[in-house]
């Protein structure tokens, strides 16, 4: 079964940016990415990426997943950004704009050769055309991979897209990094929703990706917290329902044909009720 680490919201903040740093401190969602990529300005950069890494090995996030956002590969950052997040040793490193398993493997070696501990993985965004029509590979080249990242801002640029409500331009390219992240065994985070006031827009797109199946959404403001957290956690009525499916289950055992609340209900059923109570759990353990 795929990682049941809760990441239903996960909030980028700017690592130039002191308060936000402070601020995560005390928001309630499951992972944060310390940015040192598109929310910092150049000039900044050097700083950010001290203040960032201190953050990162503080302590100071409790149970939340920390991850750093470097800048991509063949920047004039990147070297520099990758020796100190892996010295820092946060759960991920989110690297941006890989294009190819040959990238991931390089990736891996430059943070085992800085010292990255075995707990450091690797993020990998999936944001241009080059990086979908390789994501089955990307997803499957390391055991040090953990998760996949939709940069959607980046393939709406780089298709000459639009965003849109339903986000049809972008459901190849969804579809397609989710099936790579289902058959590498990895998780996979949404994009991030830009318009931070329009609470209606941003709830349908939860839905959406929580029904094509991804394991939570990237966020830029800690007002989108709450919602991902409720749209990306099983409901009351999904886990009474997948309780009652699997009692159902058990109770038929030898009797033939199960059904409950008239549907049919098979092992793969019963493996899938497992699945929604072990996210129940791993939540109501992260919220205790
Ligand atoms: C989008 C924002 C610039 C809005 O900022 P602002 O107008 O300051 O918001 P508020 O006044 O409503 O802020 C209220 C308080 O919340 C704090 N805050 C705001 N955002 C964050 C955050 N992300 N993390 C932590 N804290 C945050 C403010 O400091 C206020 O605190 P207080 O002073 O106590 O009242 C801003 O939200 C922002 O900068 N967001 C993050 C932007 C970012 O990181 N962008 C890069 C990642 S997204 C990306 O690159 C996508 C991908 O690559 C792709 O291709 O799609
Ligand atoms: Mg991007």
């Amino acid at each position: 079964m795929t990682d049941v680490t809760p990441l239903r919201s996960v909030l980028y903040m700017p690592g130039s940016n002191e308060r936000a740093l402070e601020k995560a401190r005390s928001i309630a969602c499951d992972g944060l990415i310390l940015d040192l990529e598109d929310s910092v300005a150049p000039d900044a950069k050097t700083a950010a990426r001290e203040q960032v890494a201190a953050a990162a090995s503080s302590g100071a996030y409790g149970r939340r997943t920390v991850a750093i956002r470097v800048n991509s590969i063949g920047t004039e950052w990147h070297d520099d950004d990758i020796v100190a997040a892996a010295q820092a040793g946060p759960d991920g490193v989110v690297v941006p704009k890989v294009n190819s398993a040959d990238e991931v493997r390089a990736l891996v070696a430059s943070l085992e050769k800085a010292g990255a501990p075995d707990r450091t993985r690797l993020w990998a965004m999936v944001e241009t055309p080059e990086a979908i029509f390789d994501v089955r590979e990307i997803a499957a080249a390391s055991e040090r991979l953990a998760v996949l990242v939709m940069g959607t801002n980046d393939l709406v640029k780089e298709l000459y897209a639009e965003h849109v409500p339903g986000r049809a331009p972008l459901l190849t390219s969804l579809s397609l990094s989710l099936l790579a992240a289902r058959a590498a065994g990895v998780q996979i985070l949404d994009g991030v929703y830009n318009d931070v006031k329009d609470a209606e827009g941003f709830l349908a797109e939860c839905a959406q990706g929580r029904q094509m199946g991804f394991d939570g959404k990237t966020l830029i403001h800690p007002g989108q917290v709450a919602p991902a957290n409720e749209q990306f956690a099983p409901s009351a009525e999904a886990v009474e329902d997948a309780r009652g499916l699997i009692r159902a289950w058990e109770d038929g055992q030898g009797t033939g044909v199960v059904t409950y609340k008239n549907k049919m209900v098979e092992n793969l059923h019963v493996e899938s009720a497992q699945r929604t109570l072990a996210i129940h759990d791993a939540v109501q353990a992260l919220e205790a």
